[in-house]
């Protein structure tokens, strides 16, 4: 079988949002590619909680409680959830898992009442990283992995409208040139890849650095490099700074943003600056930059503001994972 499903931008792009059928619902869940739960909203939940997210039904005939089985999961950003497990039949796209473990919510953080447009999250990293207890469960992908055509899925996100995960098939429509693949160390659970050299703006090689060891994030907005590459790609917007009070750095809204190009299995993929204007601050015409420090988390993320630059292959065809990048 293969899964063909829409991905939709929040606003400023802040995630991607695909809809999902649950037994016999459709939710609205940000694929992550950097967590393993499948969690959703659900009718346990405290209304104060709750702000217009559709709410899975524990209740449904097709839901199973998995008793004794819970789950509770805290994200970097200080975010975080918890609950309860059922299996359910979980389709996307037409990709289709008859017994998926689906863990319903019974509380959420602030991040996520307020997260609007999403009724949960839908992990795809390594099933290793899963946060069901007492036994960890499997992702919708690796639920799936066997039935599909080909045991792969990918991610092509878009900035101004729909971009789309697929389950099973490369969507060769999706990119140019051909694609790079690269080992995956998946030690830590994520994705995880090395970087080499990058070069800020068009002109030849300025880096003096490489970016070592990174994550590819579906669900993570914003690309955490090294400080030596952030510091070199903000030394060319002019008006720049690192501003405490915001947390990051940020410019003039006006600043012309020069794009970063990132080598990755030996070959240059370019980032448009485009993508580094993330979203206003809210005061004295500045805005936020798509490129922040990795200073905090210990490795590099490769978010949402990389991954709308390329086509994104997870691949398991091989044995052993791999990634590929191409263009688009
Ligand atoms: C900013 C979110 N990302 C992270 O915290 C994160 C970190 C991380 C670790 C320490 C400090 C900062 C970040 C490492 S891997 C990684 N990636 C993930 O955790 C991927 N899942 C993010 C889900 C998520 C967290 N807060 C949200 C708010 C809205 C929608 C989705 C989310």
């Amino acid at each position: 079988q293969t899964g063909t499903v829409a991905a939709n931008p929040e606003q400023y792009d802040q995630a991607y949002i695909c809809p999902v059928t649950i037994g016999s619902q459709t939710l609205h869940l940000d694929f992550d590619t950097g967590s393993s739960d499948l969690w959703v909203f659900s009718n346990l939940m405290p209304s104060s909680e709750v702000d217009g997210q559709t709410e899975f039904n524990t209740n449904s005939a097709g839901a199973t409680k998995k008793d004794g089985y819970t789950w509770s999961i805290s994200y970097g950003d200080g975010s975080g959830a918890s609950g309860v497990v059922y299996a359910d039949t979980v389709n996307v796209g037409g990709a289709t898992a008859t017994s998926q473990a689906v863990e319903a919510a019974t509380s959420v953080s602030s991040e996520f009442t307020s997260d609007t447009g999403s009724d949960g999250l839908l992990g795809l990293a390594f099933s290793s990283i899963n946060q069901v207890k007492p036994t960890p469960q499997t992702t919708f992908f690796d639920t799936v992995k066997s039935s599909l055509e080909a045991e792969l899925f990918t991610a092509d996100l878009q900035s101004n409208g729909p971009g789309s995960y697929t389950f099973g098939y490369i969507d060769s429509s999706k990119y140019t040139g051909s694609i790079t693949y690269t080992a995956v160390d998946n030690s830590q659970g994520f994705w995880g890849f090395t970087a080499g050299g990058y070069t800020v703006g068009g002109g030849g090689s300025n880096s003096t650095g490489t970016i070592g060891s990174a994550i590819a994030d579906t669900g993570t907005s914003l690309m955490y490099l090294p400080t030596a590459a952030v510091q070199s790609y903000y030394s060319q917007v002019s008006g720049s700074s690192y501003s405490s009070s915001q947390g990051g750095y940020i410019f003039p809204c006006s600043a012309s943003l020069p794009s970063l190009t990132v080598s990755i299995g030996g070959h240059g993929f370019v980032v448009p600056g485009s993508n580094f204007n993330y979203s206003p601050t809210g005061s004295g015409n500045t805005c936020f930059g798509g490129l922040q420090e990795n200073t905090g988390i210990g490795f590099t993320i490769f978010g949402d503001v990389f991954l709308r630059a390329v086509y994104a292959i997870f691949d398991e065809t091989q044995g052993s994972p791999r990634i590929g990048f191409a263009a688009q």
